[in-house]
């Protein structure tokens, strides 16, 4: 059985959590970028936080290149064989990586501005924007890293602004496809 990843792309608050849900509930393996980053701000930082995980986050990726993060993935995932979810990709020089060792698709996670403001005022999560102007500020660091790039190139596309049943049905189907074109493919050849 090859390797196939689904690399998982949408700007904060879209709604990635649901795909990585569905991957779960499929019982296919989730990796994912944060926790390249938050294993990098405890070494560098000592302290997780919201401020220190966007400065780790510039900062690996000067020191030691914009393809770092997925270069530390891989290193997790190489051995692994059938589909498996990695979620938070950011920019092209990523994909690029992750398509050096093996087939993958993007999925993307899309929600209006407005939508996605609402829904992370609703969670709560810890650093969270809670201001417009801020939370417009994050959307634009996160796209100065290319994801609107990715996003561009997704070959699967949920736009989540129905409900979650909606999105998670949405993504379980697009994965499920994935996985018996997955097992097709490799008793094929
Ligand atoms: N269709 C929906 N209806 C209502 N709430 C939703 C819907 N989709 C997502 N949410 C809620 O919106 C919030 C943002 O979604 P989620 O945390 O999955 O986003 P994310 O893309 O993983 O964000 P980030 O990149 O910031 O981690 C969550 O609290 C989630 O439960």
């Amino acid at each position: 059985m090859k390797l196939f990843i689904v690399l998982v792309a949408g700007m904060p608050g879209a709604g990635k959590s649901i795909v990585s849900k569905a991957a779960r509930d499929l019982g296919l393996p989730v990796y994912n970028m944060g926790d390249v980053i938050r294993m990098e701000t405890s070494r560098l930082y000592g302290i997780i936080t919201p401020e220190t995980m966007r400065e780790t986050s510039r900062r690996v990726r000067k020191l030691y290149g914009e393809d770092y993060v997925a270069r530390k993935t891989i290193e997790q995932i190489k051995e692994k064989r059938g589909v498996i979810v990695v979620d938070g990709v950011r920019s092209l020089v990523e994909v690029e990586v992750f398509k050096k060792y093996a087939e993958t698709v993007i999925l993307a996670v899309h929600a209006s501005p407005k939508t996605r403001f609402e829904r992370i005022r609703k969670r709560n999560r810890p650093g969270d924007p809670d201001n417009w102007e801020d939370f417009v500020k994050r959307d634009l660091t996160e796209l100065q890293f290319g994801l609107g790039n990715v996003i561009a190139l997704a070959d699967y596309m949920i736009v989540n602004e129905g409900s979650i049943e909606e999105a998670y049905r949405g993504a379980y189907n697009i994965l499920k496809k994935l996985v018996e074109k997955n097992a097709k493919d490799n008793s094929d050849s």
